[in-house]
C-alpha cells in the first residue's frame, strides 16, 4: 500500500509543489471542523496532517472520522505518541526522531504503536525528523527532551538527513518547531535538498506566503502550515487556489 507516497513523488516529478495544513487535535473543535475544511479544499493545500506533540484530549479519533467526511484530500497522522493512532486517517508519518538521542523516540514509541497499527491499514511511511534550532524552546524540544540541532551545523545536519536516507527513511522532514519564531534557513533546506533523493518535508513557523515561497525556492517538496491557520484563517486568502 503505498499509493499516498507515490502521489508525493508523482507531484514532484511533475513540478508540482505540496502544502499540508496541520490540524491539532486540541486546537479544533468537533465542529469548527466543516468550515475549516471547506477553506482547505479551496486551498492550495494537497494534504491535511493530524496531530500534537502532547494530547490532552484523545479526540484525534473522531476528529478524523469528521475531517474525511468533509474532503478528499489525503488525512496523513502526524503523531507525537502512540496514542495518536486511528483507522480513520489515510496514512501515518511513522517518525522518527533521528536529531536527538532519545531511544523513546528513535524506536521506542514505535515498537509501542505496533500492536495497534496491526489492528489498522494505514499506509505506513517512515520518516526522518531532524529539529533545528529556531530561537524559542518548541514542543517538541520540551516533550522529547532533545536539544535541536544548532542551524550553524548545517553538515551535520545534511549529514543526519542522508544517513536517514542510508537507513531506508521514505521522507525526510525538517523542523523549526509549530510557533517558531525563525523558519528553517534556506540555506539548511538546499543543503539537504542537495544530499538526499527521497522528499523533503519542511515545517515550523511559517507565516506568510513569502516564507512559503522561500522553502519552495530552496528545494523544499512539501511545506507544513499550522499556527497561521489557527491564529489567522484569513491566511487562507493568501494561499488560494492558485495552480
Ligand atoms: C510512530 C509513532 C506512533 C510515534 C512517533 C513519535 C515520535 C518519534 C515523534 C517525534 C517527536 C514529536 C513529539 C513530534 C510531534 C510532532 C507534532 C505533531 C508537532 C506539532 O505539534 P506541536 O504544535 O508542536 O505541539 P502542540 O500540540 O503543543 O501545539
Ligand atoms: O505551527 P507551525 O509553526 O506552522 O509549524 C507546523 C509544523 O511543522 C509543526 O510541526
Ligand atoms: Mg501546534
Amino acid at each position: 500500500m503505498t499509493r499516498l507516497y507515490n502521489n508525493i513523488l508523482n507531484a514532484i516529478k511533475e513540478g508540482r509543489k505540496q502544502l499540508a495544513v496541520l490540524i491539532d487535535p486540541d486546537k479544533m473543535p468537533v465542529n469548527s471542523i466543516e468550515p475549516f475544511v471547506n477553506k482547505v479544499n479551496q486551498s492550495m493545500a494537497t494534504h491535511i496532517f493530524l496531530g500534537g506533540s502532547e494530547l490532552q484530549n484523545n479526540t484525534t479519533d473522531t476528529l478524523a472520522k469528521a475531517i474525511k467526511n468533509y474532503t478528499d484530500s489525503p488525512l496523513i497522522l502526524f503523531p507525537g505518541d502512540e496514542n495518536q493512532l486511528t483507522n480513520n486517517a489515510d496514512g501515518l508519518l511513522f517518525l522518527s526522531l533521528i536529531s536527538g538521542r532519545n531511544p523513546d523516540y528513535l524506536i521506542g514509541k514505535h515498537i509501542k504503536a505496533i500492536p495497534k497499527l496491526n489492528t489498522m491499514n494505514l499506509e505506513v511511511i517512515p520518516t526522518g525528523y531532524i529539529l533545528i534550532e529556531n530561537g524559542i524552546e518548541t514542543a517538541v524540544e520540551r516533550i522529547s527532551k532533545t536539544k535541536p540541532m544548532l542551524r550553524k551545523n548545517t553538515e551535520l545536519i545534511s549529514h543526519t538527513a542522508k544517513a536517514g536516507e542510508y537507513l531506508g527513511m521514505k521522507l525526510m522532514y525538517l523542523e523549526a518547531g509549530s510557533g517558531a519564531t525563525h523558519p528553517v534557513d534556506s540555506e539548511i533546506i538546499s543543503a539537504v535538498k542537495s544530499q538526499i533523493k527521497i522528499p523533503l518535508i519542511v515545517g515550523g513557523g511559517i507565516r506568510s506566503k513569502t516564507d512559503l515561497d522561500k522553502a519552495y525556492e530552496a528545494g523544499a517538496d512539501l511545506v507544513v502550515i499550522g499556527t497561521a491557520f489557527e491564529k489567522d484563517e484569513t491566511f487562507f486568502n493568501q494561499i488560494i487556489n492558485s495552480f
